[in-house]
C-alpha cells in the first residue's frame, strides 16, 4: 500500500514548484497524498489527490499524525508552531521541510543528496526523521562545485552572491517588476525620442527611485529595480548578515563536517547581495585550494560530479549565452563557468555559478528526499 504523505504549503511559490516537479517525476504515482491548508480546511484538494479529496486543517495534530511522511513548504512560522506539538504528541514520521527553522538542530540533516547522500544514509540508518532543505544559495553553490569539497581540495572559499528577488517570496518579485515598470513609465517619452539626452533620462530615473513611496518599497524596504541591496536576512550584530552566516554553517553541516563553526570547519565567507534578477541566485566564488591543480583537472572533476552541473567554457561568448539567470531560470541545470587561476597564486581559483533558487534551491531536494524514503 502507498505511504500516506502529507503536503503542507503546496500552493505557495516553493510549493507550486514542488508540485510541478512531483508531477513531472511521477512521484504522485507512488504515494497517497493528503493535502493540508492553513486557510481553507474542508476545501477541495488539488487534482493530484486520490482518496483524501478534502483539504485537511494544517494545524490539526491528529490529522497530521496519520501521515507517515510530511512535506512542508509552508514557512518557518508554521514549522515553529506545529512541529514541536506533533513530535510531543508522539508522531514518529518523517518531516521534510523547506524552512530554515530546524536546519541547525542536532537531529536534523540538511538534505542535498547529490552532494551528501552518505550523510543522509548514515542518518537514516541511525533513525533520523528530520530532513531539512538547505539555504538556496548554499545548495546551488554545492550542486555546482561540491566536487572540489568532496575531493578535500578546499582550504577556504569566499563567495559574493547576486541573489534574485524570489528569495524574499512572491511579493518581492512583484515589487521588483512594478518598480521596473514605474521607472520605465517615468522616462517613456524620452526613451521614445532617439534624440533625448541620456543624462536627462538618468536624472529622472534616480529622482523617481529616491521618491518611491513606502508602499512601492514595502517588501525590500528600499528600491531594488535599477539598484542592489548588499544585505540579506537578519543583522547578526557582528557585521555579518544571517545569509552570510549560513554560507559556512550550512556548507559544513551538509558535508558532514560538523555543526558549522567548529575548529575543523572549512572557512566560507563573503557578501550576499540582492539584485534585480527574478529567481536565479548567482555567485562569484574564490577558492584557496590546498594544492595547485590544473584548471582542466578542476573542470573535469566539476563536470563529472553530477548530471546537472555543466561546465561553461571560460570564453566571452559561452559565458554570456550560458551563464546568466535568463539562461538558467526554470531549468535544473547548474552551470559553472569563469573557472580560472587568479593572480594571487596557483592555488587561488575563481569560478561563477548559477542555480534556480526555487528548484535546486528549495523544491528539488525535498522531493528527492521523499524518493529516498520511499526507496528505503
Ligand atoms: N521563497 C524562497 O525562495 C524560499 C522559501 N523557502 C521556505 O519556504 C517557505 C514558503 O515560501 P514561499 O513559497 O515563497 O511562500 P508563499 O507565501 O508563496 O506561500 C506560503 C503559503 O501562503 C499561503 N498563501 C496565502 N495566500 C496565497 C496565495 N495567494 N497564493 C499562494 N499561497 C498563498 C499558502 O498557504 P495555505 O494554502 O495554507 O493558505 C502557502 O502555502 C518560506 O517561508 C521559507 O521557509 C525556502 C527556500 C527558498
Ligand atoms: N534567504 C534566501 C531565501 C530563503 O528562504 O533562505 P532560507 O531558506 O535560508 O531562509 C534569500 O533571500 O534569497
Amino acid at each position: 500500500m502507498s505511504k500516506l504523505v502529507g503536503l503542507v504549503g503546496w500552493r505557495g511559490m516553493v510549493g507550486s514548484v514542488l508540485m510541478d516537479r512531483m508531477e513531472q517525476e511521477k512521484d504522485f504515482d507512488l504515494i497517497e497524498p493528503m493535502f493540508f491548508s492553513t486557510s481553507n480546511a474542508g476545501g477541495k484538494a488539488p487534482a493530484q489527490t486520490k482518496n483524501e479529496t478534502a483539504l485537511q486543517d494544517a494545524f490539526n495534530i491528529e490529522a497530521l499524525k496519520r501521515c507517515e511522511i510530511i512535506i512542508t513548504a509552508q514557512g518557518g512560522d508554521y514549522t515553529s508552531e506545529v512541529f514541536p506539538k506533533l513530535r510531543a504528541a508522539g508522531w514518529n514520521g518523517h518531516w521534510i521541510d523547506a524552512a530554515s527553522t530546524l536546519r541547525m538542530d542536532k537531529d536534523a540533516v540538511i538534505i542535498l543528496d547529490p552532494v551528501n547522500m552518505p550523510v543522509i544514509k548514515n542518518a537514516l540508518a541511525n533513525g533520523g526523521k528530520n530532513w531539512i532543505g538547505g539555504n538556496c544559495t548554499v545548495s546551488c553553490m554545492l550542486m555546482g562545485v561540491g566536487a572540489l569539497y568532496k575531493a578535500g581540495l578546499v582550504e577556504w572559499m569566499s563567495t559574493q552572491t547576486y541573489q534574485a528577488a524570489s528569495g524574499g517570496g512572491a511579493q518581492h518579485m512583484r515589487e521588483l517588476l512594478t518598480q521596473y515598470g514605474t521607472l520605465n513609465a517615468e522616462v517613456r517619452a524620452l526613451l521614445d525620442d532617439p534624440k533625448s539626452a541620456i543624462l536627462e533620462i538618468d536624472r529622472k530615473v534616480i529622482a523617481k527611485q529616491r521618491s518611491l513611496s513606502a508602499a512601492e518599497t514595502a517588501n525590500f524596504g528600499v528600491p531594488l529595480g535599477g539598484s542592489l541591496i548588499p544585505w540579506i536576512d537578519k543583522d547578526l550584530g557582528n557585521g555579518m548578515s544571517k545569509e552570510e552566516w549560513k554560507g559556512m554553517a550550512e556548507t559544513n553541516k551538509i558535508l558532514g563536517m560538523g555543526e558549522g563553526f567548529n575548529a575543523s570547519a572549512i572557512p566560507v565567507d563573503g557578501f550576499c547581495v540582492r539584485v534585480g534578477a527574478m529567481r536565479c541566485h548567482s555567485q562569484a566564488l574564490t577558492f584557496k585550494l590546498k594544492k595547485d591543480v590544473p584548471v582542466a583537472d578542476l573542470e573535469a572533476m566539476i563536470a563529472a560530479d553530477n548530471q546537472w552541473v555543466k561546465v561553461v567554457p571560460n570564453t566571452r561568448e559561452a559565458t554570456i549565452q550560458d551563464l546568466t539567470p535568463v539562461a538558467v531560470t526554470g531549468t535544473m541545470n547548474i552551470p559553472v563557468g569563469r573557472i580560472r587561476k587568479l593572480a594571487m597564486g596557483p592555488e587561488y581559483v575563481g569560478a561563477f555559478t548559477i542555480g534556480d533558487q526555487l528548484l535546486w534551491g528549495a523544491a528539488e531536494p525535498l522531493r528527492r528526499m521523499l524518493r529516498i524514503l520511499l526507496d528505503a
